[in-house]
């Protein structure tokens, strides 16, 4: 068992081990338990990575001779974050491209001139996958520095066949050997390549790379893919090519969570509904329908508030979002586009930008991420029987996290997953 001890303050979100999602008004009541004098505690089955016991510590019960003790010092323990939208397997970086966006140029044009994801795609093609795990090694230790410990991570830097099997593989060998869980997302359909058409990737998609990825799921390869993208967007994928994409990705059994409405509105959520798609993400131009077919699919909307503010769009109408009682996830969107994998930074981005409460921010952070991976009855709540994936932080209220913006490497003092501690602050 793992005792931790000393905690002034418990941020549970919900106590229980069934709720997997919370929208509406109930996003901004957290459950959080508080103790000036400092006696709460959290109980973890070492051998499970469950949590055991979140309360007083008098209430705890008999302690077993093993017990490991940390101290939490008057801090406060809150769940660790899921980041719900990553890109984080890639080759080169492109700051290149960002000087030319701060001077005007939009994401499409950069893209249109062979820059963007064309870049990144030259680059990931040509490096081994040796190299781009040990890349991503380094990615993942500082995204569990900033408090997350799983993420939604896609392919969709390689686009032809090998280089996307490749990425996959890469995301796979670091779900189970690296500090972090991966719920890995096949994205071949990123952008149409140089030289092909929408069509023709489409076809190549269902084809050959579909069904490849199933035969290697059959063989007991790739076991960290579970979901299908697509960025549905003017100049990429329509709506139609989305939906055969993503309907193909159903038959092998991955869920649908997708790019829709970024830059233009086409139509995307309410196709996305109306396949019963897991999440979408970004919605800039999301409609009025659109919103309400989410709702009434329990689609997640992923919001990414990094990639609005980079790109200087106006962020998707949040609050309109979340009134209608749709389920909100953030993600940071890491790529090489928005260079951001902090956790925390997203949530005060969301605050500032989306007009999100810090609660409905952290919620958004945590458990209905979690959902939009399938994952919400399990993890982003600390209470009895969910994973004891948490935060250690040294402020004695949690907000310090969004309020000190930019101040994570300071305030989280220790990172624990399933139970394991895999991050602590020198
Ligand atoms: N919008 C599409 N895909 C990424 C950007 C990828 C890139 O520019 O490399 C995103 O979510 O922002
Ligand atoms: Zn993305």
């Amino acid at each position: 068992m793992l005792l931790i001890k000393n905690l002034r303050q418990i941020v549970q979100v919900v106590d229980d081990s069934t709720t997997e999602y919370l929208i509406g008004d109930a996003m901004k009541n957290l459950k959080i338990l508080s103790s000036p004098d400092c006696t709460l505690c959290i109980a973890i089955d070492t051998k499970t990575g469950k949590i055991s016991y979140v309360g007083e510590e008098n209430g705890v019960g008999i302690l077993p001779p093993d017990v490991e003790v940390i101290d939490g010092k008057g801090g406060c323990a809150l769940p660790s974050f899921v980041d719900g939208h990553t890109h984080p397997v890639f080759a080169g970086d492109r700051v290149h491209e960002f000087a030319m966006k701060l001077a005007g140029a939009t994401y499409n044009e950069v893209q249109a001139a062979g820059g963007g994801i064309h870049f990144t795609t030259d680059k990931t093609r040509e490096a081994s996958e040796e190299s781009l795990f040990r890349d991503l090694e380094k990615i993942i230790t500082r995204m569990v520095q900033s408090g997350t410990t799983t993420i939604e991570a896609k392919s969709g830097y390689g686009l032809d066949e090998d280089t996307e099997m490749k990425m996959l593989r890469v995301l796979d060998r670091a779900s189970s050997s690296l500090p972090i869980e991966i719920s890995s997302t096949f994205c071949g359909a990123h952008a149409v390549p140089r030289g092909s058409t929408e069509e023709k990737q489409t076809q190549l998609i269902v084809d050959r790379v579909i069904p490849r990825i199933a035969e290697a799921k059959k063989k007991g390869e790739l076991k960290s893919v579970e979901n299908i993208d697509v960025f549905c967007e003017t100049g990429n994928f329509g709506v139609q090519s989305t939906e055969k994409i993503l309907r193909a990705g159903q038959s092998i059994g991955l869920a649908p969570n997708f790019h829709a409405e970024e830059l233009t509105y086409i139509g995307g959520v309410e196709m996305g509904a109306r396949i019963g798609a897991r999440g979408m993400s970004h919605l800039e131009e999301i409609s009025q329908e659109g919103i309400i077919s989410m709702a009434s699919a329990k689609s997640a909307a992923v919001l990414l508030p990094s990639t609005a503010f980079i790109l200087r769009l106006t962020p998707p109408p949040a609050r309109k979002i979340i009134d209608s009682g749709v389920i909100v996830a953030l993600g940071s969107d890491f790529n090489p586009n928005a260079h951001c994998l902090s956790m925390p930074m997203i949530m005060s981005l969301a605050c500032i930008t989306m007009k999100l409460s810090m609660e409905e921010a952290l919620v958004a952070a945590t458990i209905n991420s979690a959902y939009s991976i399938g994952r919400g009855s399990s993890h982003g709540a600390l209470s009895s029987g969910r994973q004891a994936d948490l935060l250690l932080l040294s402020s004695p209220r949690w907000d310090n996290l969004i309020y000190q913006m930019g101040d994570h490497s300071h305030l989280i003092n220790i990172v624990i997953k399933k139970g394991k501690i895999v991050h602590r602050k020198q």
